[in-house]
């Protein structure tokens, strides 16, 4: 399918020296000019650096097609990168695959299952096919695992009678049937209804809260804001930004908001303030947030005989920094 074209050099140590992470990597995963180009052309990752701390929920978004499971795939040795290198859990991948891999849990393009088979003997199975799984705490593990993300009443039961949110939480489960450093989740949430993604989310932060880093994929920025500490921005196979995602939000500037039934002369006066793109909605003005002091602009509103309802600088989301880093709206669809 791919050739493979690149043979990587373990750089790790000699940069310490350099400067460049003094102080120790305390980073999971760590990619330096990461590129994927398929043998079609397709440059579906160019560049990509991606630290992701231990630790962190780490979301990676990104529309679809922006190349979220390419960089996966080559995360998880699955694909060689076309140039660049990538490191997990302090070693170079594809090459350490067989010693990393067992140290992470992986859910990638939805769990294979037999639905013939009970989930209680899917995991059993998938365990037995693990060379590095010890066949003498199998039974023990597996019903560990069932009943970390709630399937231990449903453990007797087919598969093929699970839910699609039931069959996420099993191949949660398979991933969890060790202990891991890292869980790599792709879109796990995707396909599901409300109610499974609810349940998937607040189980990748229960999983989260033991100190295991998580990176999940997902198209859907309000997943990324109700779930992770940290996010990566992805379009068109470069990386717009990462950070912790309160930093992304505050990179984005909120908007100050003046609710009054004097709306033209609320406007009037902030102008006069010196206050930057104000614009009136009904008995919404709202503007960019002043670079003085807000009580100032308080102070003249109600000089002038403004009526004010309401005043606050309403913060950014993580959507509106998303708008204001890529000057587009989010496209969710698909
Ligand atoms: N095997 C392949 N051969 C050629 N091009 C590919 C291959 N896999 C993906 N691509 C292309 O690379 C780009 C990135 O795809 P990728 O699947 O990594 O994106 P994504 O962000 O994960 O999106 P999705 O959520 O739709 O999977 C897309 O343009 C896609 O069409």
């Amino acid at each position: 399918m791919d050739q493979p074209s690149a043979t990587e050099p373990d750089p790790e140590g000699s940069d310490d020296g350099a400067g460049g992470d003094a102080g120790g990597d305390r980073s999971v995963i760590r990619t330096r000019g990461l590129t994927k180009r398929y043998r079609g052309g397709q440059l579906a990752v160019d560049g990509l650096d991606l630290t992701v701390p231990a630790g962190s929920v780490f979301g990676f978004l990104g529309p679809n097609g922006s190349g979220k499971t390419t960089t996966i795939r080559m995360l998880m040795g699955l694909i060689e990168p076309t140039s660049g290198t990538a490191r997990v859990l302090g070693r170079p991948m594809p090459r350490a695959s067989r010693d990393v891999l067992p140290q992470v849990g992986a859910l990638i393009e939805g769990p294979a299952l037999y639905g013939f088979l009970s989930g209680r003997d899917n995991l059993v199975r998938y365990d037995a096919a693990d060379p590095t799984a010890d066949p003498r705490t199998r039974t023990t593990r597996v019903a560990a695992a069932l009943d970390r993300v709630g399937l231990a009443a449903a453990a007797g039961k087919k598969a093929k009678a699970y839910s699609l949110g039931m069959k996420q939480r099993l191949g949660l489960a398979a991933a969890l049937l060790q202990p891991r450093s890292l869980l790599v989740l792709d879109e796990p949430t995707n396909g599901l209804d409300p109610q499974g993604m609810r349940e998937i989310r607040s189980l990748v932060r229960e999983l989260a809260s033991d100190g295991t880093t998580v990176f999940l994929s997902s198209h859907l920025l309000d997943e990324i804001e109700q779930v992770c500490t940290h996010a990566a921005v992805m379009a068109r196979g470069r990386l717009i930004t990462q950070g912790s995602v309160a930093d992304l939000a505050a990179g984005a500037r909120g908007r100050l908001v003046v609710t009054t039934p004097d709306p033209a002369e609320a406007a009037r006066v902030l102008k006069e303030q010196g206050v930057g793109d104000v614009v009136i909605a009904e008995d919404r003005v709202t503007s960019d947030p002043p670079d003085g002091e807000l009580s100032d602009i308080n102070a003249a509103l109600v000089t002038a005989g403004v009526r004010v309802r309401g005043f606050a600088v309403e913060r950014a989301s993580l959507e509106d920094a998303f708008v204001a880093l890529t000057g587009e709206g989010f496209d969710v669809a698909g």
